[in-house]
């Protein structure tokens, strides 16, 4: 953002003339903010999307891919952005090269650290995580960096699945140990002798995309699956024939456990001491998840006393694991070095899904897979696209009739809706309001991924209100009004009777509105910019305005009165599409019967 930009708050009490005071507020299109775009729909009309703030610059934006990618997916980056691929980056070299890059496309070798985003300086717009895990990505780093965070949640599940499935049997069957023998040139037919699947329970913990696969595969093998997943829907399951049950049942009951949940707080470590101590003897455990959710030291003392008689493991808590690792080369356990995306064609579709998430992201659009933004359905987004237009324009015109020196604190946004209230997501409109009010007065930039932390982190308490209007429900809103407590105004007349600085606006065919300002209504739509005049309503005042400007050469492309009562106070609201000078601006204040007036930037 540019110091020198153009003043952008012109205020003025009667009492104060001739001593004009300008605010230097900074002009949001000296940068460049992509904020929401609602974009033609390439396919999955109905699926649900995120919302996107990016755009850095009008050049090629550079997208760094650390780690293996698809070519169709890096052929997909190439025809919108310079890409570099750069692998094996040491954390400092990742470091230094961040800076200037819009993207950064890793799988879930490289660790996307808070170190990563404050390097950045705030170019990186978007994270790529080809994959489904995200958890070598510090989420809360780049939320508070405005940064969003991308996966490719689905392309990889199936070549998952397979793999759990491929170790179960392999496990069950000791190929690894038997190929390993007879490579040695041994041929130990007794020693092998495996475990049958057919009749097994096994227990799938975290029946979501890939334990649900594994589930559909295992009771084609004749296995009796039981699943524990305390967010997964009964009917899911039951829909394929798996009865969800407690974690303590789980674990009781199966000869088999499968393990795929996420690594979370929650997961972190769930296999331990205790937990092994619970399970039924000789059971046996598949990890295709991530190693973090396994005590790894439990573990082999569990393998140790033959509580666990058997484990394979495609992840581990650190990777590559020590070449020393018990675990790892324990007899009883079967190890792979994280295969489980690792098929051409998952590989493949996995590229092709985060190149289009990364540049999608790039480009303003809704991404169908972010992680850190909230979801909203593109249907609801269509019809609030107005909506958000005039949340942020309410924010903007509120923030900029505040006097200097005031601290905003605190905001209540009231939605006034004939719809049920369960109806309405305010999320998105939440995020522009504060888009609004917070840049016009700084440098950050805000986004529907960053606003409620920058809110949070600014001392800004947003709250919300709706109010239930009888009448049509087909338009998502009525009004959306906001108030700025405890503060003061450069424009007395835009306090309410109750003391807040008071905006409200609708939507009237398509287009934002203001219509009211304090207690005044006015009806002016929200395009260019605006000029807010009190004045003793007598005949000629529009004209008198009017010719100012007009003398100037400003387009005015707007005007409404709205008054008190015939001859007392008013308050005209003034639409202009270009800026009026310094002295056209005095020459209004000049008009005897102006008490008060103020230019606001849209
Ligand atoms: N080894 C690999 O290469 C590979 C490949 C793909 C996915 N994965 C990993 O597999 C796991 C599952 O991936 P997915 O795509 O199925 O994810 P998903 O989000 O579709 O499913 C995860 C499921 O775990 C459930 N869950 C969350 N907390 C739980 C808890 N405390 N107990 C039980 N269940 C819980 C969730 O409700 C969800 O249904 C992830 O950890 C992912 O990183 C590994
Ligand atoms: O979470 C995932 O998608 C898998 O663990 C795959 O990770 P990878 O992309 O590093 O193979």
């Amino acid at each position: 953002m540019s110091a020198s930009s153009a003043p952008s708050t012109f205020a003025l009490k009667k009492p104060s003339l001739p001593s004009l005071s300008w605010t230097n507020l900074p002009s949001s299109s000296t940068f460049n903010i992509a904020a929401v775009s609602f974009p033609r729909r390439r396919n999955r009309a109905s699926a649900p999307v995120f919302v996107v703030a990016v755009s850095s610059s009008n050049a090629k934006p550079t997208v760094l891919v650390a780690e293996k990618l698809g070519e169709a997916g890096i052929s997909l980056l190439k025809e919108f952005a310079n890409v570099d691929c750069s692998y094996n980056l040491s954390p400092e070299e990742l470091c230094t090269k961040i800076s200037l890059c819009d993207a950064l496309i890793v799988r879930s070798g490289t660790k996307v650290t808070r170190d990563v985003f404050e390097a950045s300086s705030g170019r990186l717009k978007v994270v790529g995580r080809a994959g489904v895990g995200i958890d070598n990505v510090d989420l809360a780093a780049a939320t508070e960096h405005g940064c969003l965070v991308v996966n490719a949640p689905t392309a990889n599940t199936v070549a998952a699945a397979e793999h759990g499935i491929a170790l179960l049997a392999a496990m069950a069957r000791n190929i690894a140990q038997a190929d390993a023998s007879v490579k040695a040139g041994k041929w130990q037919r007794s020693k092998y002798v495996g475990v049958s699947l057919v009749g097994k329970t096994l227990a799938v913990m975290g029946f979501g995309k890939v334990g649900s696969e594994v589930a559909r595969r295992a009771k084609g093998l004749g296995m009796h699956v039981i699943a524990h997943d305390p967010y997964a829907p009964a009917d899911r399951a039951r829909a394929i024939g798996v009865e969800l049950v407690s974690f303590d049942e789980a674990i009781a009951t199966a000869d088999f456990i499968s393990l795929h949940m996420p690594l979370t707080a929650a997961t972190s470590k769930v296999l331990n001491d205790e937990t092994f101590a619970k399970m039924k003897k000789g059971v046996r455990i598949i990890n295709v998840a991530r190693g973090g959710v396994i005590d790894e030291e439990a573990l082999v003392k569990a393998l140790d006393a033959g509580i666990v008689a058997q484990a394979a493991l495609d992840v581990f808590t650190v990777e590559p694991p020590p070449t020393d690792s018990k675990l790892v080369l324990h007899e009883q356990v079967t190890v792979t070095p994280h295969l489980g995306a690792s098929t051409m064609e998952a590989q493949e579709g996995v590229a092709i899904e985060i190149a289009e998430a990364v540049v999608g992201a790039l480009r303003g659009e809704l991404a169908a897979t972010a992680v850190n933004a909230p979801m909203v359905p593109a249907e609801v987004l269509t019809e609030l696209k107005p909506f958000v237009e005039l949340a942020e324009k309410l924010g903007r015109l509120a923030v900029q009739l505040i006097a200097g020196g005031s601290g905003v604190k605190s905001v209540k946004v009231t939605y006034a809706s004939a719809r049920a209230p369960d109806d309405l997501d305010t999320r998105l409109l939440r995020a522009m309001i504060t888009k609004g009010l917070i840049e016009p007065i700084s440098s950050v930039f805000v986004n529907l991924v960053n606003a409620d932390f920058t809110a949070k982190q600014r001392g800004l308490r947003i709250s919300e209100e709706r109010i239930l209007l009888d009448g049509s429900p087909e338009s998502p809103l009525e009004f959306i009004q906001v108030q700025i407590a405890n503060v003061e105004s450069k424009f007395a007349s835009a306090i309410s009777e109750s003391g807040e600085v008071k905006v409200e606006g609708k939507v009237k065919d398509g287009v934002p509105h203001l219509t009211k300002v304090g207690s005044f209504e006015v009806d002016v739509s929200l395009e260019g910019s605006l000029i807010l005049c009190r004045q003793v309503d007598q005949p000629g005042m529009i004209g008198k305005v009017g010719s100012v400007l007009g003398e100037e050469n400003v387009n005015v492309s707007f005007m409404s009165v709205g008054r008190i009562a015939p001859r007392k106070q008013a308050v005209m609201a003034i639409g202009v599409d270009e800026p009026p000078s310094k002295d056209a601006l005095k020459k209004i204040g000049e008009i005897p019967a102006i008490e008060e007036f103020v230019y606001l930037k849209l």
